[in-house]
């Protein structure tokens, strides 16, 4: 049994869900099938999660959202027609809007965040309608009533793990699963989002709830490449790959597939396939426990801009007992937190997302780290790009750090920072954003 998740861009339009359609029912095995909400059609659209978050965010400001919701009605009109799918599904979507754009706002992230969902929720309504009209045994299935249940405790959106086991009754529906991507409902019965791209996310747990055979993402690319093909043109095509790999990847930038999909489905190990909507027969890729390291020291090279570091040094740091722990408790006093912690003998460096310095955060931040911290130097660097090259034949292989310098240096990229930390399968190099793709073209020349 599989679990076939589609992406925006595979539901686009009614051209679009007719190749859905046609995948989904030319494979038995394909019983279970998660939506996201209709994506771009072409570079200049926008994504219906986008209008409706902007929806909400408008009525939140006391303005009106209502011209948006429109928009987004008319989206699920133009497909509706195409599929040639009854008005009253449409009619059943304006009020479902119409109700969420005007219900209570007294917790605005609520508010946000069920007005966000129904773009994947009315999306999957209407996916099942049209294979029930094409005379396919097929239901919307709510992810309340399949027991789904997410928290928020830390922060962001995590599935409860009581879950799983409710996830797998849903074999006893009969035909085929609609499922809509992410979200999941509170113990108290409020909708929580995951992160954006999250569908990819309640695949992976739906794989992991009906032990699945197989998590199939079907997404518009014939393969996960080995660079981001909007920096490199035609770049190689990866066929399989790790979990840990992909976790890597996925984390520093390829957004081909969510870094937070894998665990559910590593959890089970069942293997993930990411695959092309626009061309089946293309051979796609795997992502497996373990793969054969024939193929060089990297697999990808991934990158995402963004980050800032703050280098903090004192003389003899290395002796000071709970020197760490203070550092971290002043980020964590402006709720601040880190990517990477690269250190030396006397001196550290802090890497942030530096969209987290809200106000004069970061001016607060440094001056108690001086302050309180004696600390002899605080440097803040920022609009830092992290490159992170991975492979699991990195292991094996000596001197790949050696290539990768050389690289960037011969392509004139100064190097800000490089942290072969932890993780035995990849490395970063920090680098000024404006040398971002530079960085990344001089890496996959040398590596491909
Ligand atoms: N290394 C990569 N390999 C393949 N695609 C990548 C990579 N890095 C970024 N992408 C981008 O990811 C896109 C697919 O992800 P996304 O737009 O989220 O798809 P979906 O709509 O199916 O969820 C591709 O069109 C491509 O532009
Ligand atoms: N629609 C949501 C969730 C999602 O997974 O979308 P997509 O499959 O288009 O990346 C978003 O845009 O974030």
């Amino acid at each position: 049994m599989k679990v076939a998740k589609f992406g925006g861009s595979s539901l686009a339009s009614g051209e679009q869900i007719k190749k859905v359609f046609e995948i989904v029912t030319a494979d038995p095995e394909r019983k279970f099938v998660v939506v996201s909400a209709p994506g771009k059609r072409n570079s200049d659209d926008i994504k219906v999660t986008d209008l409706l978050i902007e929806a909400a965010k408008q009525q939140l400001r006391g303005d009106n959202g209502e011209p948006l919701i429109e928009d987004v009605v008319a989206r699920y009109g133009n497909i509706a027609k195409e599929l040639d799918i009854s008005e009253e599904v449409i009619t059943a979507i304006r009020e479902n809007l119409q109700a969420l754009l005007h219900a209570d706002q007294s917790e605005p992230k609520r508010y946000l965040d069920a007005l966000k969902a129904s773009g994947e929720d009315n999306n999957a309504k209407l996916i099942a309608a049209y294979f029930q009209r094409c005379g396919v045994e097929a239901q919307y299935i709510n992810p309340n009533k399949a027991g789904l249940i997410v928290s928020d405790e830390d922060g962001f959106t995590q599935v409860l793990p009581e879950s799983y086991d409710r996830l797998y009754n849903l074999h006893d529906v009969p035909g085929i699963v609609v499922f809509p991507g992410f979200f999941g409902y509170t113990l108290d019965g409020d909708v929580l989002t995951f992160s954006r791209s999250g569908s990819d996310i309640t695949g992976s747990i739906l794989a992991n709830g009906v032990k699945a055979d197989l998590y199939e993402n079907f997404t518009d690319v014939d393969a996960v490449y080995a660079v981001n093909p909007n920096v490199v043109p035609n770049p190689k095509g990866i066929r399989e790959l790790t979990y840990r790999e992909m976790r890597e990847l996925s984390y520093a930038g390829f957004s081909v597939f969510h870094d937070e999909a894998l665990i559910p489905a590593f959890r089970a190990g069942i293997p993930v396939h990411i695959q092309n909507t626009n061309n089946p027969a293309a051979q796609g890729t795997r992502i497996v426990s373990t793969r054969d390291n024939t193929n060089g020291p990297v697999i990808g090279i991934a990158s995402d801009k963004g980050f800032c570091s703050i280098y903090v040094s004192k003389y003899l740091m290395n002796r000071e007992v709970g020197f760490g722990r203070k550092l971290l408790h002043i980020l964590e006093d402006y709720g601040v937190a880190y990517e990477h912690i690269p250190s030396g003998i006397d001196d550290v460096t802090l890497i942030l997302r530096q969209d987290q310095m809200k106000g004069d955060s970061e001016k607060k931040i440094i001056t108690r780290i001086m302050q309180e911290l004696h600390a002899d130097e605080v440097i803040v660097e920022h609009n830092l790009a992290l490159i992170m090259v991975v492979g699991e034949g990195m292991r094996h292989n000596v001197g790949t750090t050696a290539r990768a310098s050389k690289a960037l240096a011969d392509a004139k990229v100064n190097i800000e920072m490089i942290n072969q930390g932890s993780s035995e399968v990849s490395m970063m190099f920090g680098v000024k954003e404006h040398s971002e793709e530079m960085a990344i073209q001089a890496l996959y020349h040398e590596f491909f």
